[in-house]
């Protein structure tokens, strides 16, 4: 459990981080959203000592960061950045072991988790183990730094952008991969992120953040359907909000029982989104689907009506 209770930051007459209070439960997703220079990096690295904070208290596991050794606190937490921080002399292999090595795991060991995250990441062991730094591609860099922090198996992970220079379809394969680790392993998660979509996604807990300060914080059904002010409507996505909420709602949810006049031709699967229903209404020139089970056998429908009342305000 991470708490910060009251906790500001100073750099010199600049104050970065205003009097937040926040409290992120063992196995939660807390993803930090807002402006740019609001603070969301600073929070991060405050956790992980990288920064001191001024004033105020953080604890994890109800002690104080302070009363931590620093290589302690830092080797229990994994720190993904986007700019990743490899070491730009060592290879691949060795920066992924970083922290294993500083653990004094046997060599053997420390090769076989290094191996088993290349794996997971995507990255060929016989293509990358050797290579350095500037010889990958950001993305390529990027997969190694998420790799080094997931290495010694820590209970926290702190993640600042890590999946900024992906493309698409890597990304979405890595949020699922992180969120799927999240959900079995139970890991505690502060994750940093521009991108809307992939916070409402990953995010249990939703914090948004502005000149220094949290704004509003919860669940992302509850601040996309009541956000406290303009500011977080317009950060959540003003009017596109509606295609935000839709793309957290499975269409289960919403599905009627099959027509006995007969099966609509187009299908979505049950646990598709109501975005994604929506989409294919909208490319297929549909207004209602059959909804199929994992083996493609109907079990429902949903039409365009109840999609579109579906959205939580009937
Ligand atoms: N080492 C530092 N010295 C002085 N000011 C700093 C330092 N680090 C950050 N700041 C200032 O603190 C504020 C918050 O910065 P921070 O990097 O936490 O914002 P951010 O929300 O992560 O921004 P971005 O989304 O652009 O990465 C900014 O105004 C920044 O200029």
């Amino acid at each position: 459990m991470i708490e910060l209770i009251h906790v500001t930051k100073r750099f010199g007459a600049e104050t970065a981080v205003e009097d937040i209070s926040l409290s992120v439960a063992r196995g939660e997703f807390c993803v930090l959203v807002g402006t740019s220079g609001c603070g969301k990096s600073t929070t991060l690295r405050m956790i992980n000592r990288l920064i001191e904070h001024s004033e105020g208290e953080i604890h994890i596991d109800g002690q104080q960061i302070r009363a931590f050794r620093e290589e302690t606190l830092r080797r229990r937490m994994g720190y993904a950045i986007q700019s990743t921080g490899l070491f730009p002399h060592w290879t691949v292999e060795r920066n992924i072991g970083l922290v294993p090595r500083l653990l004094k795991w046997p060599t053997g060991r420390v090769r076989e988790r290094v191996e088993e995250l290349m794996a997971l990441l995507g990255l060929a062991v016989d293509e990358f183990a050797g290579k350095y730094p500037s010889q990958l591609s950001g993305g390529q860099a990027q997969r190694v730094g998420v790799a080094r922090a997931l290495a010694a198996d820590p209970d926290i992970l702190l993640m600042d952008e890590p999946f900024g220079a992906l493309d698409p379809i890597t990304r979405e394969t890595l949020q699922e991969e992180l969120r799927a680790l999240q959900a079995r392993l139970q890991k505690t998660i502060v994750f940093v992120t521009h991108d809307m979509a992939e916070a409402l996604h990953l995010a249990d807990r939703l914090v948004v953040m502005h000149q220094g300060r949290i704004r509003q914080q919860g669940r992302p059904l509850a601040l996309l359907r009541e956000p406290t002010d303009d500011f977080v409507a317009s950060l959540l996505g003003g009017e596109d909000r509606g295609l935000k909420e839709a793309a957290l709602l499975p269409v289960s949810e919403r599905m009627l029982p099959l027509d006995p006049r007969g099966l609509a031709r187009e299908r979505v699967g049950q646990h598709a989104s109501l975005r994604e229903a929506l989409s294919i209404m909208l490319w297929r020139h549909a207004e209602r689907l059959t909804v199929v089970d994992d083996d493609d056998n109907p079990i429902g429908e949903l039409s365009l009506r109840r999609l579109v009342g579906a959205r939580g305000h009937e």
